[in-house]
């Protein structure tokens, strides 16, 4: 652990200064994608357009004989585009595999100045981050980077949940922390064998009625991911950094993707991750602040003043507290609707009608 007066120091000669606040900017979805793949690939310039934070993919679901090419398509496609104001995350390899070393050599020292964040999966503890943190400040400095890259760590094995608090401050490079409910259902050895989501078996059930014990008891489907995402949303907060739901793998099933994003979302995260294109719009519509909750967060604020005190709006009763989850909305409202008119217009509409 290092002093705290040592925190902001850089960790190699010539490295630039680690950053004091994480940047807050839109990260309502992490588009994956491969870019060893060539039909993937193309995409990418298009999509870039339309979401938040480009990642291009280097572990898992790219195949061992395709490593080396993903890590050279994206140092290609970072080479050959301005993303403008979408950031380019990468995820690298896991600490343990044979191809992490070149991962992050090559990528920082062709490409540091584009990339913004990245992602490592499989952090058991804060040691991971702390390797990490040292050899970037290493590249960095080989590199003549003048802006530090930020470190997201993936909250995906059993060690790593137990340690989430210590993983979340470990560095003032941790930007902040994903869900990955396929790697540590495995971790765990729970008995899901799917990406993400639900699952029909893990329910609560109503007393029986009478004799008969199958007769008139009501199911409720539980979420398997309730106490990981909390837990992991207490670490980001307590440590200033990003919480995000991962992977839906069940990509035909967009409605439970969006009950699964939207529990993330009320929970206290800021994105979650599309893996295909027609998660990038679900994404977007559920981590933008619904226009009616955004019209009463503006209408809470403005009608309780200074912040303190109680007042009744439509038989509820609100003060300091309510009015701070307000502002929580608002100030996300207003910094997604900075650049984007149509949601900007969609608030103040919505806004004028509660208003009155
Ligand atoms: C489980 C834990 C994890 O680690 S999750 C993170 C790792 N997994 C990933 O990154 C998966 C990324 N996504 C994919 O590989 C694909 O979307 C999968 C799920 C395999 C589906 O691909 P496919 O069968 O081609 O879908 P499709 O025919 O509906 O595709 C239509 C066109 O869209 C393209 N596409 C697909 N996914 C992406 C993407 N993520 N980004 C950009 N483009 C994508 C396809 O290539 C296809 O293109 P075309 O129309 O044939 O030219
Ligand atoms: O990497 C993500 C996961 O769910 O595993
Ligand atoms: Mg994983």
């Amino acid at each position: 652990m290092r002093s705290p007066k040592d925190f902001f120091a850089p960790l190699a000669l010539g490295a630039p200064a680690p950053v004091r606040e994480i940047p807050v900017t839109p990260s309502r979805m992490i588009h994956f994608f491969d870019p060893g793949n060539e039909k993937m690939a193309a995409k990418v310039p298009d999509i870039a357009k339309k979401v938040d934070v480009l990642l291009g993919n280097l572990e898992d679901a790219v195949r061992a004989d395709r490593k080396e090419a993903a890590r050279a398509g994206l140092v290609a496609i970072a080479k050959a585009n301005d993303f403008g104001k979408t950031q380019l995350w990468t995820r690298v390899n896991s600490l343990d595999s044979p191809w992490v070393l070149d991962d992050l050599v090559t990528l920082v020292t062709e490409i540091g100045d584009k990339l913004d964040v990245i992602m490592v999966p499989k952090v058991e503890g804060a040691q991971d981050i702390h390797y990490v943190d040292r050899l970037l400040a290493q590249l960095e400095a080989r590199a003549g980077l003048t802006k530090p890259l930020l470190v997201h760590a993936i909250l995906e094995t059993a060690s790593g949940v137990a340690n989430v608090e210590e993983i979340a401050g470990a560095s003032p490079r941790m930007q902040g922390i994903s869900l990955g409910p396929a790697d540590l259902a495995a971790s765990r050895r729970m008995k899901t064998t799917r990406v993400g989501g639900g699952h029909p078996g893990y329910l609560v059930r109503t007393d029986p009625t009478g004799e008969d014990l199958t007769e008139g008891r009501t199911t409720y489907q539980q979420d398997l991911w309730h106490y990981t995402v909390a837990r992991m949303v207490d670490a980001c907060a307590m440590h200033g950094i990003l919480p995000y739901y991962g992977p839906f793998g069940d990509i035909r099933d967009v409605v439970a993707c969006e009950d699964q994003f939207r529990n993330a979302f009320l929970l206290g995260c800021v994105g979650a991750w599309s893996l295909h294109p027609v998660q990038i719009d679900i994404a977007k519509k559920v981590f933008s602040p619904a226009p009616s909750d955004v019209a009463w967060a503006r209408k809470v604020i403005a009608e309780m003043g200074d912040g303190t005190g109680a007042v009744m709006i439509d038989g509820k009763m609100q003060d300091d507290a309510s009015v701070k989850q307000c502002r929580v909305v608002a100030e996300l409202a207003d910094a997604l609707a900075a650049d984007d008119p149509e949601l900007a217009a969609a608030y103040d509409a919505a806004t004028k009608e509660a208003l009155g």
